[in-house]
């Protein structure tokens, strides 16, 4: 029997690359939003060897640590190395790490970035910690009102359980998008997102937010 995650993963490309498909044929760009963490890695891989016009899509994160590429934590480093290779190697990437030390000091010139692509975005695949975060939305962070409230782009965080300070796209932007889809695996995360969906306060879990966006579960053990 085939792997679980590995079908998951193949099914979500093909939907991903068939609504980036159904986009270009109505606009001159399609806009595709990812999340990084370690569930993407074989979604990536799959969609990356799919036929697409490629050229006329251009990618873009939930959310970044704020680390160079060159570390191992960087989501622009995993999306080249994973999604950007083979037949997607021709999309157009669109990173949210700026030279700023800070998120901070980065999140104006981020924005501007940001501004110029195709908006409102054809996909967006958001992922979830056991926490109940998805992108960089946590319920520990002082941010956590501000990047589900506010109409700006993006916010900078700094939350108590992670590494790194952070960027994320605010709850807002992610919400300006076509298509929702939710990528997580294994029963810790399933039982989270069975928690989630009876609620309403995002405050608690920051899924919440994009419970009715529609949201296409997409989940495997
Ligand atoms: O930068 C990130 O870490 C992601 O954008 C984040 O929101 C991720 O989707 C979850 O943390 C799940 O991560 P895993 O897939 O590693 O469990």
């Amino acid at each position: 029997m085939s792997d679980p995650r590995e079908a998951l993963a193949g099914q979500l490309a093909e939907a991903v690359a068939s609504a980036l498909a159904e986009d270009l044929r109505h606009q001159p760009r399609a806009l595709l939003v990812v999340s990084g963490g370690s569930t993407p890695v074989a979604f990536f891989r799959a969609l990356a060897a799919t036929p697409l016009e490629w050229a006329r899509v251009d990618v873009t994160l939930a959310d970044e640590r704020w680390v160079e590429e060159s570390d191992s934590d960087s989501n622009a480093r995993l999306v080249r190395e994973e999604l950007l290779q083979h037949e997607a190697a021709a999309a157009r990437f669109v990173g949210l790490k700026t030279a700023a030390g800070t998120p901070e000091e980065g999140a104006e010139e981020a924005a501007a970035r940001l501004e110029a692509l195709a908006w409102p975005a054809s996909v967006v695949v958001l992922g979830m910690g056991t926490d109940g975060h998805t992108a960089s939305i946590f319920a520990d962070s002082p941010e956590l009102e501000l990047a589900l409230a506010t109409r700006d782009p993006l916010v900078a965080v700094r939350a108590p359980s992670q590494r790194q300070p952070r960027i994320t796209l605010s709850a807002d932007r992610l919400h300006r998008a076509r298509r929702h889809f939710l990528h997580i695996t294994g029963d810790a995360k399933r039982d989270v997102l069975a928690r989630a969906l009876p609620g309403d306060d995002a405050r608690e879990l920051p899924i919440r937010a994009f419970l009715a966006c529609p949201l296409a579960i997409y989940w495997a053990p």
